[in-house]
């Protein structure tokens, strides 16, 4: 698939680089840029990221522009149930790429709460995050190749729950039968309700995905990145 074979929809932008890095310092222009503009309007901003392997050169790049990060509220859109030592713990990525630097003064709001399960932790995350202005102001997604985004997995038994544009708490737990560990997501209408949402991707298995999602946007409970796929989006890829 090449990405002049792609078809956004209407009022979806794309920015296309040759290599991750190069994507990763336009996605931090562009979030650097954003998160300026509401700090001169508001007294704080939220910045809100994704896990995974896709976002380490953004975070490393974000991390050192120049903005008061002290007013600078960041969380994950989602985190595995796992401690923070555990090589899969979204939260010591954060850490230790995104809040260095000029970022180290940010407040980080952690999903990852005490208790065994994101069911039993699920209220101490609510208490985390409750003091978080809405709408959210950055989001930034990542997609997995089964079109999950977020936590938000075709295959977790409280999808319907999380998806449900009326939804009306704020996060979830998700146990998909796909994966190893159990999860905690943002649910869809603070995920859907971002100021300014990009899609962060890397590689062509992740074109391929998103060629699949853009083909039919209806059938969001097969793929839950579709939710996200909507005028105002911005696409950042590289091989
Ligand atoms: O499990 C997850 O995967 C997605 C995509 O990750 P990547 O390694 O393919 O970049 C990520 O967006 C999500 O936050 C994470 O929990």
């Amino acid at each position: 698939m090449k990405t002049s074979d792609l078809t956004l929809p209407e009022g979806v932008q794309a920015r296309f680089g040759e290599t991750p890095d190069e994507v990763a310092l336009a996605l931090a222009d562009a979030v650097a840029g954003f998160l300026a503009v509401r700090l001169r309007e508001a007294t704080r901003a939220s910045l809100v990221v994704s896990g995974g392997s896709t976002p380490l050169p953004f975070f490393r790049a974000l991390s050192g522009r120049d903005l008061d990060w002290s007013r600078v509220d960041v969380l994950l859109a989602d985190e595995r149930w796992v401690s923070e030592d555990d090589p899969a713990s979204n939260t010591q990525l954060v850490r230790e790429n995104l809040l260095q630097n000029k970022a180290v003064s940010a407040r980080f709001l952690s999903l990852k709460q005490p208790g065994a399960t994101p069911s039993e932790g699920l209220e101490a995350v609510k208490a985390e995050l409750a003091d978080l202005a809405l709408p959210l102001d950055v989001l930034i997604l990542g997609m997995g190749n089964d079109g999950h985004t977020a936590s938000l997995f075709p295959d977790a038994p409280e999808l319907a729950h999380a998806m449900d544009p009326q939804c009306q708490e704020i996060v979830a737990a998700t146990t998909p039968a796909s994966q190893p560990q159990k999860r905690i997501t943002l649910t869809l209408p603070p995920l859907r309700d971002a100021r300014f949402t990009a899609l962060h991707l890397r590689g062509e298995d992740k074109l391929d995905t998103l060629s699949q999602a853009v083909s039919d946007l209806e059938s969001v409970m097969q793929m839950p990145v579709r939710a996200f796929l909507k005028p105002g989006l911005q696409v950042f890829w590289s091989p």
